[in-house]
């Protein structure tokens, strides 16, 4: 069996690539990584050991990056600096400047794992993990945005276009300014196939009837809970198709997600997550997904 691929958002996690948070986080100046006033390195921490353990207990395989000092705060977020597709892995170029050398730690990483590169962005092009949603498995949307600008995403097409994989691209907002992260994954989270949690009022119309067109239902995600948890209640993780796991505190999110007959695992996030800006999803590069 291949020990990678990834074509949609759903299918079981069965290998991901992951950074515990350690030195760099506890080194971490707020200001200068935009960490909100909830900023608790230590109990970030504690928080995203009870994360980690979730996906363990999921049975899916983790390759750990160590954070041994190298400043690098934001590299826990790893879904960012990789895309993988079912062909092998695309290395990306982060829109946040201080992220860019987190590039290297995934090259070295899939190096070591034996994962083909089929590309890079470079140059000026930016793109992010958490601005690309596999939609099917010659399909992927794309979020034009701060972090993802036109010249990312035409290399990214380029690359994927010799997989015979097509690109759409969708505006995302400008939501909370230059300075705040805000991606496609803070729109739409895939939970099935034929499901997704989207907050409706941020929504690029094109999107929302590509997603129709698909047969996909939509979750809204309550706006009071998405407001107070700086949009980390939409970025629920699928563990496996409808098995989800997203931050706790946000109930009517939870019982959404239920009453649409998902799963749901919980964890707090509060001195993690929504200060730093990212929720389950972007703590998690998949490396592997089973066929759904
Ligand atoms: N895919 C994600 N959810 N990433 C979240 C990244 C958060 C990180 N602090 C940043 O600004 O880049």
């Amino acid at each position: 069996m291949a020990e990678f691929g990834v074509r949609d958002m759903s299918a079981p996690l069965k290998r991901v690539l992951m950074r515990r948070p350690a030195k760099s986080l506890i080194d971490a100046d707020a200001a200068t990584w935009h960490y909100g006033a909830a900023f608790d390195a230590e109990k970030a921490i504690r928080q995203y050991g009870d994360f980690a353990n979730f996906v363990e207990q999921s049975g899916a395989e983790i390759l750990w990056i160590e954070d041994r000092g190298d400043g690098l705060a934001d590299a826990m977020f790893t879904q960012d600096p990789l895309l993988m597709t079912p062909h092998g892995a695309v290395l990306l170029r982060p829109g946040k400047a201080e992220r860019r050398k987190e590039v290297a730690l995934h090259e070295a990483a899939c190096k070591k794992a034996g994962i083909p590169i089929l590309g890079r962005i470079d140059g000026f092009g930016t793109v992010e993990g958490g601005d690309v949603v596999w939609l099917d498995a010659e399909t992927l949307l794309i979020g034009r945005g701060l972090r993802t600008n036109d010249e990312g995403i035409a290399q990214l097409a380029t690359i994927l276009a010799a997989q015979g994989v097509d690109a759409l691209s969708y505006d995302v907002p400008l939501w909370n300014g230059d300075d705040a992260c805000f991606h496609l994954s803070s729109i739409v989270s895939p939970l099935r196939r034929d499901l997704a949690l989207v907050f409706a009022p941020l929504l690029p119309v094109a999107l929302y009837q590509i997603l129709q067109e698909w047969g996909i239902s939509l979750v809204e995600a309550p706006a009071d809970e998405f407001h107070a948890s700086n949009g980390g209640s939409l970025q629920v993780l699928a563990l496996k198709p409808g098995e989800l796991v997203m931050l706790s505190g946000y109930p009517k999110t939870q019982a959404a997600l239920e009453t649409a007959g998902c799963t749901v695992q919980t964890f707090e996030g509060d001195a993690l997550c929504v200060p730093c800006e990212g929720g389950p999803t972007g703590l998690v590069c998949p490396l592997l997904r089973s066929a759904g």
